[in-house]
């Protein structure tokens, strides 16, 4: 019967006080069943990982004492003294396993790691499928990375205006670096007739300190003022603000006695100093840009997009993405749309032709897009969503480093696509060391070298802190040492960047915040305390020595366990000759005094950051509870 009877509504009925608090029980019990559900399945997981993980170290460990036995008898004595690590031994392994993927390449083994492969015998080598490339990725303009025989003279470069030659002069430039001889002269043409023609766009990778700012700034600045409109005509967007303002500050030296207004806005002025910076308000006429060119992060564009009013790109010319490969990654705030939105143009790639005609006179013409980067993604998918029109490539290719390569043989093969380059005038090391002694290691390593004015670069702003504070202990006050780090207020970043630029810090220890782009002088070395997880990492952190034809070192700090997958991430940018340097290490023993007061000095200094944040913290929570009381107080009075 219970089927068919029907619950009406018989009006509101009180839930009593039992009711409600029996509810809340049962909903309290049901969620602690839950709760221990949910605990028993994670524990579950836990133990199926540990048994994994387990099984995996043992058959590592099966295989190394397979390696051992295998041994010839006159090589056992140096693996019974335990000269190799267990991670080296590990290291064979995994050229074992790795000789074994080869081999499967090309074509299914009978056996692998003693099971039979059914059907290998009939199993045929497949052939591997060529990528193929749109011609503009295939057949790109090559850019020479030799920054040592110069050979395009400024003043023998007539496109350019007399007085940007003549301030190139006078801030040191007699030759045109490699990048800057091809891209200068192609984007002045392009700007001759593009009355006629619609400008192609541009994309650019050359190696670090290449001089790839100054490939744009010029021809910028000689395109827009020959005709004068107070509108932003150039954008230029870049990752970071350090970066923004480094590039505000060369557009500002060549734009000095011409009527064009550079401006920045990365968040560095507030947001309504900015906005008084860009617009002026006049009765008559309205909103009024006072800016030709706006170099910014992609963050404070869409900023100014959504909310300064009279904030125009209407008559833009240039669209620069400067470290591109970075800014096209940064999806935050989404800017490649909002900036679409409001340029509202027809998508370029839709009109095939480059011709001006009666049909497309009208048109809206969207700006030309110049993208540079030492890491350019030539990936075409990744390129696709710039909608570039009809582009070209410039590009450095890597060179045949082994001893038969023919360095000037720049002839382009498929191979050469997505890799990267890096300075001629880079020489790449690397230190094998256990995790323990690191730090004594690279203090040697430092002694030994002489190093000054040198980067270390860790992974974290943690590891930069401690090392820190370790290295002074170790050299008291015989190297000024600092660090750096994105928690740091941009002004205190400038004045560091400024203090090493002149010589007054030795060492600078700092995490990513500082490898790309920065341009400081004459850097000697750049360590990577922490091995870099990326070869576009490692490329970047490189790139902050031997920028601009100076000679510079980048050495790598490895465990032994980190060794292969080290040198195969290089493989990916062609280098198989980077050098291992041996740091003595029989003598640390007698450092080692001197290496616990460091230790001892480093956990005090530790100890008492943690006791004073603790402190701050519960400061804080006493601040605002005591405003909340107040305010409670106050709103009871007025009541
Ligand atoms: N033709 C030149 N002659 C001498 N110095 C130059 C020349 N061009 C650029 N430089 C200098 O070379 C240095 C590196 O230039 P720039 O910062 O433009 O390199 P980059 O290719 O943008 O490097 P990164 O990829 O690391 O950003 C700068 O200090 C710049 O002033």
């Amino acid at each position: 019967m219970d089927l068919f009877v029907v619950n009406r509504y018989e009006g509101d009925h009180e839930v009593t006080k039992e009711e409600e608090e029996s509810k809340l029980d049962q909903l309290y019990k049901k969620i602690e069943k839950n709760k221990k559900r949910q605990r028993k399945k994670e524990v579950n997981k836990a133990t199926t990982e540990a048994i994994a993980k387990t099984t995996l170290k043992r058959h590592i460990k099966r295989e190394v004492k397979s390696q051992i036995v295998s041994v010839p008898e006159n090589n056992i004595e140096e693996f019974i003294d335990g000269s190799i690590e267990v991670e080296q031994k590990a290291d064979i392994v995994n050229e074992e396993h790795k000789n074994d993927r080869r081999k499967r390449k090309n074509g299914l083994p009978e056996s692998v790691e003693g099971f039979t492969v059914l059907g290998a015998e009939n199993a045929i080598k497949k052939k591997k499928v060529k990528r193929v490339l749109p011609k503009w990725l295939a057949e790109p303009i090559i850019i020479s990375t030799n920054l040592s025989e110069l050979k395009k003279k400024v003043s023998s470069v007539k496109q350019l205006d007399k007085d940007l030659r003549r301030k190139l002069k006078s801030n040191g430039v007699e030759y045109l670096f490699p990048v800057q001889a091809e891209v200068i002269p192609w984007l002045l043409t392009a700007c001759d007739h593009s009355t006629i023609l619609f400008p192609r766009d541009v994309c650019v990778s050359a190696p670090t300190g290449s001089g790839k700012t100054l490939a744009f700034v010029l021809p910028i600045i000689q395109a827009l003022r020959r005709h004068f409109v107070k509108k932003i005509r150039a954008l230029v967007l870049l990752p970071t603000q350090d970066l923004a303002l480094q590039v505000f500050k060369t557009f500002k030296t060549y734009c000095e006695g011409t009527n064009m207004d550079v401006c920045f806005a990365t968040g560095k002025n507030s947001f309504a100093v900015e906005q008084k910076l860009l617009i002026s308000e006049n009765e008559a006429f309205g909103s009024l840009s006072k800016v030709d060119i706006l170099v910014c992060t992609a963050g404070r564009l869409v900023d100014h997009l959504k909310h300064t009013k009279g904030f125009d790109l209407s008559e833009l010319e240039f669209l620069v993405i400067d470290e591109a490969d970075r800014v096209l990654d940064n999806v935050q705030h989404d800017w490649l749309y909002h900036l679409e939105e409001h340029l509202d143009q027809e998508d370029p790639g839709q009109h095939k032709m480059r011709m001006v005609n009666l049909i497309n006179l009208r048109k809206k013409r969207p700006p030309q897009k110049l993208l540079f980067s030492a890491t350019l993604s030539q990936d075409p998918e990744k390129l696709e969503k710039l909608s570039l029109f009809q582009p070209i490539l410039f590009t450095s290719v890597v060179e045949d480093d082994s001893p038969n390569g023919n360095q000037d043989n720049h002839e382009v093969t498929d191979t050469f696509i997505g890799k990267f380059t890096t300075p001629k005038e880079l020489s790449e090391k690397y230190v094998v060391c256990s995790l323990d002694i690191k730090p004594l290691v690279l203090y040697k390593y430092i002694k030994i070298e002489k190093l000054t004015k040198s980067l270390v670069f860790t992974n974290s702003i943690n590891e930069a802190h401690r090392l820190c504070i370790l290295f002074r202990a170790l050299f008291k006050d015989k190297l000024k040492i600092e660090e750096m780090n994105s928690h740091l207020e941009a002004k205190n970043r400038k004045e560091l960047i400024a203090a090493f630029s002149k010589g007054n810090i030795d060492l600078l220890i700092c995490t990513d915040a500082l490898a790309r782009g920065i341009d400081l002088p004459n850097v000697q070395y750049v360590i990577s305390y922490s091995a870099p997880k990326h070869l576009k990492t490692y490329i970047h952190r490189a790139g902050r020595t031997a920028r601009a034809g100076v000679l510079g070192t980048a050495v790598t700090f490895l465990h032994s366990s980190q060794v292969l997958r080290f040198k195969s991430l290089l493989e990916q940018a062609g280098k198989n000759n980077v050098e291992q340097v041996e740091v003595p290490t029989d003598d640390l023993e007698s450092l080692g005094k001197t290496y616990k007061q460091a230790l001892d000095e480093l956990k005090r200094a530790v100890h008492k950051e943690e006791v004073d944040d603790l402190k701050k913290i519960k400061r804080t929570k006493q601040i605002k509870s005591g405003n909340f009381k107040r305010k409670r107080t106050k709103s009871n009075d007025s009541t």
